[in-house]
């Protein structure tokens, strides 16, 4: 049976990622704004632009806190920033959809989001995905070490020095393996499990321009932020 045990110093890198990750969350709570009215298709695609421009600031200030990031070649940084932000925000929202709500409320939430103004076809794949989260019932340091990790993927497009990455990235995987270990000693395939929600992320990921080119409205505009991480306009 393996000892495992986490290091004095990876307990300090667990704080500071987790205290990142929960100081930068963007201000207001979507789903509270979904659960008291009904918006229409064009307030709902509003609604998704402002909330993914303010995710991206926020989630450029969590990185800024990840050890290691920063010493990246600057390049580098903007190159994981841009190719990672589709799926930060996808598994952001399975996030805000996985949290505990009053009895009812997350099927309302559901209702909302599958008429707000997404085609069909996007629906389906888009819930299996968060009902996949759901159905791991993940602890905030988890949480917060999966989305650190999809940051650090070595394999984005234009990254430069990828081993650098790479070795970061390393440095977070060992560390989430320990926690779900320590976590959950009853599921040695949880780890494996996590990982693999990163693969259904991705997939996800590759429709989100054709999502929003799809999105029931007659104005789609973007934010010149959104233009730049999203390959739209
Ligand atoms: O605001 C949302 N998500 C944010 C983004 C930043 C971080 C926090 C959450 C939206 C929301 C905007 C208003 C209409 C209804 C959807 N949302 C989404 C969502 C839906 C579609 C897309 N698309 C991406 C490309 C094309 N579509 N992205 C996110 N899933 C959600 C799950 C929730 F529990 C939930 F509460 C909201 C959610």
């Amino acid at each position: 049976k393996e000892k495992v045990e986490i290091t004095k110093e990876q307990r300090t890198l667990m704080k500071v990622i987790v205290d990142a990750y929960s100081t930068h969350q963007i201000p207001q709570d979507v789903a509270k704004k979904l659960l008291q009215e009904q918006y229409s298709a064009d307030e709902n695609f509003l609604l998704l632009t402002e909330m993914a421009t303010s995710q991206v600031q926020v989630l450029v200030e969590f990185t800024k806190n990840i050890p290691g990031f920063l010493s990246l070649d600057r390049e580098d940084q903007i190159a994981l920033l841009k190719g990672s932000a589709v799926e930060a925000m996808f598994l952001r929202s399975a996030q805000v959809f996985s949290r505990k709500m009053p009895s009812g409320q997350t099927e309302v939430l559901e209702e909302r989001i599958r008429k707000s103004g997404i085609s069909e076809e996007f629906i389906i794949p888009m819930f299996n995905f968060y009902k996949s989260i759901v159905s791991l019932h993940m602890v905030q340091e988890e949480q917060a070490l999966l989305t650190t990790i999809t940051i650090l993927t070595p394999d984005r497009p234009y990254v430069k020095d990828q081993q650098a990455v790479e070795r970061i990235q390393e440095t977070m995987l060992e560390l989430l393996r320990k926690l779900c270990v320590l976590q959950r000693p009853q599921e040695p395939q949880y780890f494996a499990r996590l990982l693999g929600r990163l693969t259904e992320l991705r997939t996800l990921s590759h429709y989100h321009a054709e999502m929003l080119t799809s999105w029931r409205t007659n104005d789609h505009k973007f934010t010149p932020l959104l233009c730049e991480i999203w390959d739209v306009q």
